[in-house]
């Protein structure tokens, strides 16, 4: 029986609340945009359905999310999750705002909280200003994202400009003194006409204690760590899944990285450093028409399978920006993603059945052209980064990186959880 429907706006995202969930004590089932009726959904207690909505126009990730959530009201969820990214990724034109709107709307809601806060990864909100390890985030690497460069942490006024509701700021203290309190606060809030209240949270038993005063709100909404109290505050147990191991079907590793995200650089240095054969795309050689998908799978066709293959196009903030000049960041990300997604199509016909996929719009792109439509959890490589088996399409082993999660071996190491 589904008890909490999940709409995540990315890929990444989508597996890393599932991972949550699932390390939680939820049975989960992932699905790459809204599930098939044929999908066998009977035994989960939580569906992820993982859209491509952060950067597309708001009207149409609100559309998408109104599908989403029709689809899992439908299949009996009271509580629906909104997933977006522990970084807050979006623009002035949403699509926070908005989707929040619209899920108020279709649940006949009137409130709803907003936190991001994962300080597994970093990411604490105090004051409602949301933190990166130890720096606010507008001076954070996020600064510089190619779609959704974060440049004021102040989350009641970035979510303020996306939306027309009133949005309010429910404090430290009242997390700290728990879920009682919390409670209160909310209704307060509430009772001052907010609809929409950013929530501190700087360790994980605030996020414990949101999650016991929030589950039973229609609508919750914020990155994973906010679902570490769901399962809970449901009556599930956690399951420890640190150390077990997935078994995979046999073939070749590869990793395709189109984040351009501090941490995912550090994995491409780290990567290369191991030795691993690497194709650096270029996107302005890409645009000119000098390079293609299929000279790509050439360069792959000469390589051993000794070791995983590295192809990305992850850029320092400065090469960046001079391929944005030239392209437009918006055309600039869809030539990359399409390249890496025509490559991607192309490797199980090839014999690759393990892979390793950085960054969150470039995921979508690729499981789009591989055909999933949904996966499996199965164990943590790092915090909100599972190994998954896909359920649909071809058989593989997918790992689906955020694009600022892991630590600087994960291309290396990632490869040992698997049997
Ligand atoms: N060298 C590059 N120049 C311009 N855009 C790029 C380059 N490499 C990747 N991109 C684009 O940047 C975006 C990165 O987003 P995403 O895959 O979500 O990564 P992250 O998870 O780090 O946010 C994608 O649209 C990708 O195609
Ligand atoms: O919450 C997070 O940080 C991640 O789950 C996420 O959404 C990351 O998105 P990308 O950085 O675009 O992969």
């Amino acid at each position: 029986m589904v008890r909490l429907g999940c709409i995540a706006d990315d890929l990444t995202g989508a597996t890393d609340l599932a991972l949550m969930l699932a390390r939680e004590g939820m049975n989960v089932v992932q699905t790459a945009g809204v599930p098939d009726r044929e999908l066998d959904i009977s035994e989960a207690d939580a569906v992820v359905v993982a859209l491509k909505s952060r950067t597309i126009p708001a009207a149409a990730a609100v559309a998408q999310a109104v599908r989403a959530a029709e689809a899992l009201t439908g299949a009996g969820a009271r509580h629906l999750f909104f997933k977006y990214c522990s970084t807050f990724d979006s623009t002035d034109d949403g699509n926070i705002g908005p989707v929040i709107e619209a899920l108020l709307d279709v649940t006949g809601s009137d409130f709803t909280l907003a936190c991001p806060a994962f300080p597994a990864n970093g990411r604490t909100v105090y004051r409602g200003h949301l933190f990166v390890g130890d720096v606010l985030l507008s001076d954070s690497s996020m600064k510089d994202h190619p779609l959704t460069p974060m440049r004021d942490s102040n989350l009641v006024r970035v979510l303020g400009r996306q939306t027309r509701m009133s949005v309010g700021l429910v404090g430290y203290e009242a997390v700290a003194a728990g879920p009682e309190a919390l409670k209160a606060a909310f209704a307060d809030a509430r009772a001052a006409g907010h609809r929409i209240v950013v929530v501190d949270a700087i360790t994980d038993a605030h996020l414990r204690a949101i999650g016991a005063a929030a589950h039973d709100l229609a609508v919750i909404t914020g990155g994973s760590g906010v679902a570490m109290g769901l399962p809970g505050a449901f009556g599930l147990a956690p399951h420890e899944r640190t150390g077990q191991r997935m078994a995979a079907p046999t073939g070749r590793c590869a990793i395709l990285a189109g984040s351009c995200s501090a941490a995912t650089r550090g994995q491409v240095a780290a990567a290369l450093a191991a030795g691993f054969p690497a194709f650096k795309i270029d996107p302005l050689v890409l645009s000119a028409g000098r390079l293609s998908a299929a000279d790509i799978l050439d360069w792959i066709a000469r390589q051993s399978d000794a070791r995983p293959l590295l192809v990305y196009s992850s850029a320092d903030p400065d090469d960046l920006r001079r391929v944005q000049e030239k392209l437009g960041p918006a055309a600039a990300g869809e030539l990359v993603e399409q390249c890496l997604a025509d490559v991607a199509r192309a490797l199980p016909g090839r014999g690759f059945t393990r892979l390793i996929v950085a960054g969150g719009e470039t995921s979508g792109a690729v499981v789009a052209a591989l055909g999933v439509g949904a996966l499996r959890i199965g164990p943590e490589i790092a915090p909100g980064v599972p190994w998954t088996r896909s359920l649909s399409g071809a058989d593989l082993a997918l790992a689906l990186k955020s694009g600022n999660f892991g630590s600087p071996d994960l291309f290396v190491k990632a490869w040992d959880l698997l049997q």
